[in-house]
This record gives C-alpha cells, structure tokens and sequence, in this order.
C-alpha cells in the first residue's frame, strides 16, 4: 500500500488548499473594554450564488494512525471549514486536482485550538479526528444541490505519523 507521512500544518504549506485558522501573532482588534483579542476575518467563506452559509455539528468517530485512506472529496459549490469544540488535534488530508481526479495527498495534523477552512472545490478526506469526542462545528455551503464529488482510490494510501530521525 502507498504510504503518506504526515506533517504538521501551517499556514504557508496548507495555502494552495484553504485557511489554517489559528491564534497566531497580536490579535487584530483588541475589543470588549480590552478584555478581548479578535484575530479577525481569517477564513475565506464562499458559498456560491445560490448557496447560505450554514453552522452544523459534527460527532465523528476517531480514528487512529496509521490510517487507510480510500477516498476523497470535493465540495464544487463552496468551501468548509472544521471548527473543533476540544484542543485535540485532528488529521487534515488534501490534495491537489490532477486533471479531474486528486493528485498525491497530503495529511496534515493541527495542532490544539487550530481549526481549518478547505477552500470550494478543493479534494480532501472526510472530517477525520484522532480523539473523542470528535466534536466539530463545521461552517459550509446549504443549498438544494448536492455538491459533493466522491473519488474512491483504486489503490489506497496508508497515512502514518512521521518520526524524525
Ligand atoms: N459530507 C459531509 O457533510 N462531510 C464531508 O464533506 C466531510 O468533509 O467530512
Ligand atoms: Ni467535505
């Protein structure tokens, strides 16, 4: 079976495929009578023109590493974001398009209070946490189409924790 090392996110590597949504350097504003840092408008949200945006949850179970990967997906009419309601670190699995299909992927692990938002149409695995409770606020397009693009991988990978050296 192919194997994927995993790595940890950040904002740079994960940009050709979304937002790495993170408390990162001073906040943007600091508000409610100095009591507050706001890290502000860190996502880039598109639900299409005939999309709304929708707040749902998400309890999935956990799974653990190493982890076989048989299938990605793409949401062509808008984009996600995975909001975790714990500090545990999830896996984060995208990859490029290659002429219609996905290409090599790349599995990413977030680090605790990290959250992730997958731009329209990028490939990805499904909402893969690696701790219960597996507790999700996800933030996506509603509408009255599918969007949904399932690619089931002829040849799985199996995506295992990298260990340095
Ligand atoms: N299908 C669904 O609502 N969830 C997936 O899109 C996913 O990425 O987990
Ligand atoms: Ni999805």
């Amino acid at each position: 079976m192919r194997g994927i090392a995993t790595e940890t996110i950040t904002a740079q590597a994960f940009a050709p495929f979304g937002d790495l949504i993170e408390v990162e350097g001073p906040p943007d504003k600091i508000i409610n009578q100095g009591l507050c840092g706001r890290f502000h408008d860190r996502a880039k949200l598109d639900f299409g023109p005939q999309g709304q945006a929708g707040i749902s949850l998400f309890k999935a179970e956990p799974r653990s590493l190493p982890h076989t990967l048989d299938m990605l997906e793409r949401h062509p009419e808008g984009s996600q974001a995975f909001i975790p309601m714990s500090l545990d670190p999830f896996l984060v699995v995208v990859a490029p398009d290659a002429g219609g299909a996905p290409g090599v992927p790349r599995a990413f692990l977030t680090r605790e209070g990290q959250a992730v938002n997958l731009h329209r149409g990028t490939w990805h695995g499904v909402l893969t946490p690696l701790h219960a409770p597996g507790l999700f606020a996800v933030v996506d397009r509603i509408g009255a189409t599918p969007n949904l693009e399932e690619h089931w991988l002829s040849s799985p990978y199996l995506i295992q924790e990298n260990t340095p050296a």
